[in-house]
This record gives C-alpha cells, sequence and structure tokens, in this order.
C-alpha cells in the first residue's frame, strides 16, 4: 500500500494522526478566537505570526501577493500548486499520476494535496506557531474543513478579477526555466462597462537574463484554463462562501497589475506603516 493510501484508508482513525502531524506543523492553536478583520499587526500580542490564506480563480496572482506578503511577514508561502508542480518534476510515484490531472485542469484528490502538504511540513520548513500564507489552499470544502480542524485561519483574502483579464493572465504567464523568476507578457485592456473606468494591465516583462529562458506551464492553453475556471466556480466558490459565513473573507478586487494592487491591498490590510517601515530598512 503507498503512503497516500497508508494515510488516507478512509477512516477518521487513519486520518487522526495525519491531522496531528498538521497540527503540530502549522502551529495550531484551538483555542484562539479570531474570527474577525480588525487591523492584522494589532492582532497578535502574543507573537502568533499571521495564518492567512488567498483564494482566488487560476491565474488571479494569489502566488505573486501571497509571495509579497510572506515576504513581509517573514512567514512561510506555502503554494499546493508548487508543491503539485515539485512533486511532478521528480521521479516519484505520484508524478504520472499528476500529470494527467494537472494536464486537463483537474483538481487533485484532497487525500493527495493533504499528503504533499503533510510531507512538505514534515520536511521542517514550517517552524511551530511562525505563521504561514497558504495559496491555492483549500480548494474544496472538505479542504477547508481538515484546515479548520487543525489550525485557526485569521483571514482570507480572496482576490478577484474579471474572468477575460484572467484568461489574458494565464495565457501570458511565463517562467524562466533557469531562476524561476514569474513573469507575464500579456498587455490586458478591458473597456469598462456602465461607466467604469477600463481595466489595465501591464506586461511584467523579463530582464535580458531571463528572456531566451522562459517557458509556458503546459496548463496555462486556452482549453484548460476554461476548464480550471469551470472547476473553481465548481468546487472552489463554496469555499470563498464557508469563510465568509465565518466572517473571514477580505474581498479585494484587483484594480490593475502589481503597481496600483500592491499598495491598494496594503492599505485595505491596513498595512501601509508596515511596509513603509520595511522598505525604509530595506
Ligand atoms: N488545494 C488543491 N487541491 C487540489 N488540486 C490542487 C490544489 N492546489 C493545486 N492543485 C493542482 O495544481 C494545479 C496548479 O495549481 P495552482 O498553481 O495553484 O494553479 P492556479 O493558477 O490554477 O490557481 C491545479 O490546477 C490543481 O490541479
Amino acid at each position: 500500500m503507498d503512503a497516500v493510501s497508508r494515510l488516507w484508508r478512509g477512516g477518521a482513525a487513519v486520518w487522526s494522526p495525519a491531522r496531528t502531524w498538521l497540527s503540530l506543523a502549522m502551529g495550531a492553536r484551538f483555542s484562539t478566537s479570531l474570527a474577525r478583520l480588525g487591523p492584522p499587526m494589532t492582532r497578535d500580542p502574543g507573537g502568533r505570526g499571521v495564518h492567512w490564506v488567498f483564494l482566488g480563480c487560476p491565474g488571479v496572482g494569489k502566488g505573486t501577493y501571497a509571495s509579497r506578503l510572506s515576504q513581509l511577514f517573514g512567514v512561510p508561502h506555502i503554494s499546493t500548486g508548487d508543491l503539485v508542480r515539485e512533486e511532478l518534476a521528480s521521479s516519484g510515484p505520484l508524478a504520472q499520476l499528476l500529470a494527467g490531472i494537472v494536464n486537463h485542469g483537474q483538481l487533485v484528490s484532497d487525500e493527495i494535496i493533504m499528503s504533499l502538504l503533510i510531507k512538505h511540513l514534515e520536511h521542517g520548513a514550517t517552524k511551530a506557531n511562525s505563521g504561514s500564507i497558504l495559496d491555492g489552499f483549500p480548494r474544496t470544502i472538505r479542504q477547508a474543513e481538515i484546515l479548520e480542524g487543525v489550525t485557526e485561519i485569521d483571514l482570507v483574502i480572496n482576490l478577484k478579477l474579471k474572468e477575460d483579464a484572467l484568461l489574458a493572465k494565464c495565457l501570458g504567464r511565463r517562467i524562466c526555466s533557469h531562476c524561476g523568476g514569474n513573469y507575464n507578457v500579456a498587455s490586458v485592456n478591458i473597456k469598462g462597462e456602465n461607466g467604469r473606468p477600463d481595466f489595465i494591465m501591464a506586461p511584467l516583462l523579463p530582464p535580458a537574463d531571463c528572456a531566451s529562458k522562459l517557458i509556458t506551464r503546459v496548463d496555462d492553453t486556452e482549453e484548460v484554463v476554461k476548464e480550471r475556471l469551470r472547476i473553481y466556480n465548481e468546487m472552489s466558490k463554496p469555499v470563498e462562501e464557508f469563510y465568509r459565513a465565518r466572517g473571514k473573507l477580505l474581498e479585494f478586487d484587483l484594480p490593475g497589475g502589481i503597481p496600483e494592487s500592491w499598495p491598494k491591498l496594503l492599505q485595505a490590510l491596513n498595512l501601509v506603516d508596515h511596509d513603509d517601515k520595511q522598505s525604509a530598512s530595506a
């Protein structure tokens, strides 16, 4: 029996050690009651790091903003999409199975995602109570329930963009095969409707060193992106409601590219002073 099947053999008895692991690794605090959206920096006098989640459709920029915030707070950015791609690139036992799922825009099973997450946490990337910013997890109600059982999430940021912008952004996404840098060659310009301003997103072009080494994700084709969007609406949209009902969801409509959106996001999170201090000491 492989590790994933062993972990999940279908019953709570088998699942509970996995939950314990996850809770230890994520520094769970069952007793805290943080279901409010106050200024994040004043929320934690005890020194507990932020426990935040990024939700949003494919291509919305979860990775970009989660990574920036994790640097700001000094907590790990955990992207399940990255964990899946790492496993795919390895010659591990799951690689072939994952390729068939991811390359068709489907979701990996909750069981496999949990096993990848636990494997990542076991390798010590996240220290107890240090906090983390999760990106791309949870993506199903089941994942959200599991997470709720093991750690207290303080805030869930739901990034939003119009569907035509999402599609253009996914199709324009490029990664430097050498340094791993993320770029976007799409130039998005969508006419505003009903008196709304036009939506403009400038390309994020690579430096000369990376320009000849760009690759496109296999799942960033038009057909697969449309399927990922459909799956998001079916499986992941309910997760928004899950957190909305708990008073933890912060909706954030991206006003444009990173230069316009980042300062507005910091404002929405009440983090402007914090970023100023960090920039000043950089
Ligand atoms: N929490 C998850 N549950 C199930 N599948 C996941 C999860 N996170 C990532 N994946 C798989 O990895 C792929 C890439 O994830 P990600 O990089 O987060 O993509 P996206 O740009 O679609 O948000 C997804 O399409 C899905 O197949």
